[in-house]
């Protein structure tokens, strides 16, 4: 099946001092348009090497990402990029924060439709009363808010998030997972987000993506969701299978944390075995 967003056979070996590690391996995965995936898995597995190279931003060293029939060859307007921490221009305005990047990408409209269309997305967010204030004297909340903004306002097909709520009080947190999904909606943007909140994967995904411990990561089983769109946090915490799912995501991690133990010590028992052999190889040679 190829999907509006196809990622693959995709594939990342970095270059480390003890040599090429592959890190993520065949990592085959399609989006319908306007589909939610979140990606889960271990610290360090590589959901971040596959975001960044989904976004351009990560040279890929296998496979390929094909976006509405045209193939990735680095970052690009198509694609929306939401970090942590969003990376404003402290002494920039929130407005003009969000304009940096739709005067480079609406050149040609007029600046007042330039204005209008940042002005839009401030104010979905939440900031249409802070349109001028300084980044720096906004709240970490208000910055991230900015961030989405910026993101949205140059109309991407997709959104990429990497664990975009992850600094922010659980409160806040809530607000802004559901102003992202209202605006999702309305816009139909495809979107892949990492995160290590099961709760918020439920929350927010159609489906789930759980990727394979690394080095050599991959898709370890997907979940689709049943949960209905829009949703409405206490109508998804209260469907009777939501404690199956989140049992089902808890149970895959358990399972690669014993796959993780269980390689870890036949790693040092063969280093183990490794060194006695060259002890003893040491002790011929002197006899
Ligand atoms: N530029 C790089 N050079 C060498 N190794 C790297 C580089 N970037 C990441 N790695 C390694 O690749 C692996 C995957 O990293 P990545 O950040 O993609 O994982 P992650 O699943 O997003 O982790 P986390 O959940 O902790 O954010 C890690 O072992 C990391 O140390």
């Amino acid at each position: 099946m190829r999907g509006y967003i196809e990622l693959f056979r995709l594939g990342k070996t970095y270059d480390t001092h003890k040599g090429p590690v592959v890190i993520v391996e065949e990592f085959d995965l399609n989006l319908e348009k306007g589909e939610y995936v979140s990606l889960l898995g271990h610290s360090g597995c590589g959901k971040s090497t596959v975001l960044t190279m989904v976004a351009g931003l990560n040279p890929i060293t296998t496979g390929g990402v094909v976006i509405d029939g045209r193939e990735i060859d680095g970052p690009g307007p198509d694609r929306g990029v939401v970090f942590q921490s969003p990376c404003l221009m402290p002494w920039m305005t929130a407005l003009d924060n969000v304009m940096l990047g739709v005067n480079q990408v609406y050149s040609k409209s007029s600046k007042a439709d330039r204005v209008d269309l940042a002005s839009y997305y401030l104010n979905l967010v939440g900031l249409g009363g802070s349109l001028n204030k300084r980044a720096k004297d906004l709240s970490q909340g208000m910055q991230q808010r900015v961030g989405i903004a910026r993101a949205f306002a140059l109309r991407p097909k997709m959104l990429l998030l990497d664990e975009p709520f992850g600094m922010l009080d659980s409160l806040t947190r809530m607000e802004l997972q559901e102003i992202l999904l209202e605006i999702l909606v309305r816009d139909k943007v495809t979107t892949v987000m990492v995160t290590h909140d099961i709760d918020e994967a439920l929350f927010m995904s159609d489906r789930v993506v759980m990727m394979t411990n690394g080095p050599r990561a991959r898709v370890g089983a997907i979940l689709s969701l049943p949960f209905e769109r829009p949703r409405i946090r206490a109508d998804v915490l209260d469907h009777p299978a939501y404690y199956d799912y989140r049992g089902q995501m808890i149970n895959f991690l358990e399972e690669q944390d014993h796959k993780k133990l269980q390689s870890d010590a036949e790693a040092r028992e063969k280093a183990r075995i490794e060194a006695e052999s060259e002890q003893k190889e040491e002790v011929a040679s002197v006899v």
